[in-house]
């Protein structure tokens, strides 16, 4: 069930706080705003609204037996990329990077926070699909740089759909195959990224796949391997 609001501060807190309320509210259950004033993007950051564009959350219902929770989020982003291979006119110029930014042409068109609260996991999904808001030192992307914005309701169907399947083929395939299809959907082994870690400091390095729990891992000087669990990530020479 997908439920439209015209404005609300974040449809990842509202969803939130009707599990918290123990109103009915399960997987399947989409909650999307025509505006959001006070969005929450990853690392702490706000993330920008704009008309026309998507903005909404869904409920995961973690069980017994599920994949490990850190390859969720690679999940959720395959399942975002599903819903807009459709939209732009040349597939590859849609790309993972990790965990799960979507860009389009080296810009960030869509970004998903999960937040969780015990079983209850909420996939929070913003994607540029008319218009890019401004943000500072970033490069962002837009439908709207490839062709007509698409309708935002049914692009809204479209992401549900991908989403069940997503899920589904992440609680069949299990880690393993979440990762391989996400390293097929991302940007090529060997690309320059630059990782901001939670204390701020920047550690460069290139791509080098992912460990089994989904973790980046980045080859840094002299050939080592840094795992990173959790930071900002750029694909350098494309975003800011
Ligand atoms: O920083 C990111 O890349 C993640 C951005 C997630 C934004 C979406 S918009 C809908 C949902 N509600 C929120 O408050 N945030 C997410």
């Amino acid at each position: 069930m997908i439920e439209i609001v015209a404005d609300t501060a974040s449809t990842n807190a509202d969803l939130l706080q009707r599990r918290r309320s123990g109103l009915p509210a399960g997987e399947g259950c989409w909650l999307v705003a025509d505006r959001q004033h006070g969005g929450r993007g990853r690392q702490g950051r706000a993330w920008l609204d704009a008309p026309g564009n998507f903005m909404g959350s869904t409920i995961i219902v973690a069980r017994a037996g599920d994949p490990p929770a850190t390859t969720l989020p690679l999940a959720c982003g395959l399942a975002v990329l599903e819903a807009l291979v459709p939209l732009v006119p040349v597939p590859g110029q849609l790309q993972l990077k990790w965990p799960n930014d979507v860009l389009l042409r080296g810009g960030k068109i869509a970004g998903i926070l999960l937040e969780r609260e015990s079983d209850t996991i909420i996939a929070g999904i913003g994607v540029n699909l008319a218009t890019a808001p401004l943000v500072a030192n970033r490069q962002v992307g837009t439908l709207g740089k490839v062709g007509p914005a698409p309708d935002r309701d049914s692009f809204a169907r479209n992401l549900a759909t991908a989403f069940v399947r997503a899920l589904e083929l992440w609680r069949a395939e299990g880690a393993p195959g979440t990762i391989a299809r996400w390293l097929a959907a991302a940007h090529p082994v060997g690309s320059a990224l630059a990782v901001h870690d939670d204390a701020g400091l920047r550690i460069g390095g290139r791509f080098a796949g992912l460990e089994p729990d989904g973790a980046l891992r980045l080859a840094v000087d002299a050939g080592a391997i840094r795992v990173i669990r959790a930071g900002d990530v750029v694909l350098e020479g494309c975003e800011a």
